[in-house]
């Protein structure tokens, strides 16, 4: 049972850093998966093959997502079945992938579920920015649905500060399969928060393994005004 792979109430780590960030690269991120398993992490959330593979010896489940920007196409997590197969070869446990019905450059989003969780035999983690995607992840098959994409897929809209938790209680409420918080949790009082309003599981990233952005949050406190 792919619930089991992550028990509920616990904290996920996302180990990811792009290439523009200092902390890019397997060293840095196999590194953060070990501190994230020292720490009581119960799962890491890692992108791509090379760091699913430096992150395996933390020991812990991973949840392999691959980060691919086709240009045209807004989708970019894992669009396509092919990603997903270098995840699962490196050893990712679950396959992450964007779960709206945006345009991809890769499998209709019902196929791509399905080929992963049946020809691959890996649990689907959805990733979607509303209710109705969750439902629809869920009807499709996926093993989790996770609010990662709230607030992210309306370039016009201002940016979100804090994190979706009338998403969270609203997909808990509807679907059967784990609810996963992820997105914005940047204090533990917000990761409480989530399993509070009916998540499984809270996923951190930012907070947790990019100090660039933890230096910024620092930083801008101190230059506000007293
Ligand atoms: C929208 C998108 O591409 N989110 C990504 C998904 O993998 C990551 O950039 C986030 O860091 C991750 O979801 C964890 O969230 P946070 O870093 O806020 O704790």
């Amino acid at each position: 049972m792919s619930e089991s792979l992550i028990p509920r109430g616990t904290l996920i780590v996302s180990c990811q850093a792009r290439p523009d960030n200092p902390l890019h690269g397997p060293q840095f991120m196999g590194a953060m998966a070990l501190a994230a398993a020292q720490g009581g992490a119960s799962a890491l959330r890692v992108n791509g093959a090379e760091d699913v593979r430096a992150a395996m010896p933390a020991g812990l489940p991973i949840i392999g997502i691959a980060k691919i920007v086709s240009e045209g196409f807004p989708v970019y997590i894992t669009p396509s079945l092919a990603a997903a197969a270098e995840l699962v070869e490196a050893g990712a446990d679950i396959v992450a992938l964007d779960a709206t019905p945006r345009p991809r450059d890769g499998e209709p989003l019902a196929e791509l579920i399905r080929r992963v969780s049946e020809d691959l035999a890996t649990p689907v983690f959805a990733d979607v920015s509303t209710l109705e995607e969750g439902l629809a992840a869920e009807q499709m098959g996926a093993a989790f649905i996770s609010s990662t994409l709230a607030g992210y897929t309306d370039p016009a809209a201002p940016k979100a500060i804090l994190p979706d938790l009338a998403l969270i209680a609203a997909l808990a409420a509807r679907v059967s399969v784990p609810v996963i918080a992820e997105g914005r949790f940047n204090t533990p009082e917000l990761a409480r928060a989530a399993l509070d309003a009916g998540a499984h599981a809270v996923v951190v990233g930012t907070m947790i393994t990019n100090p660039r952005e933890i230096t910024r949050s620092f930083a801008s406190a101190l230059k506000r005004a007293p």
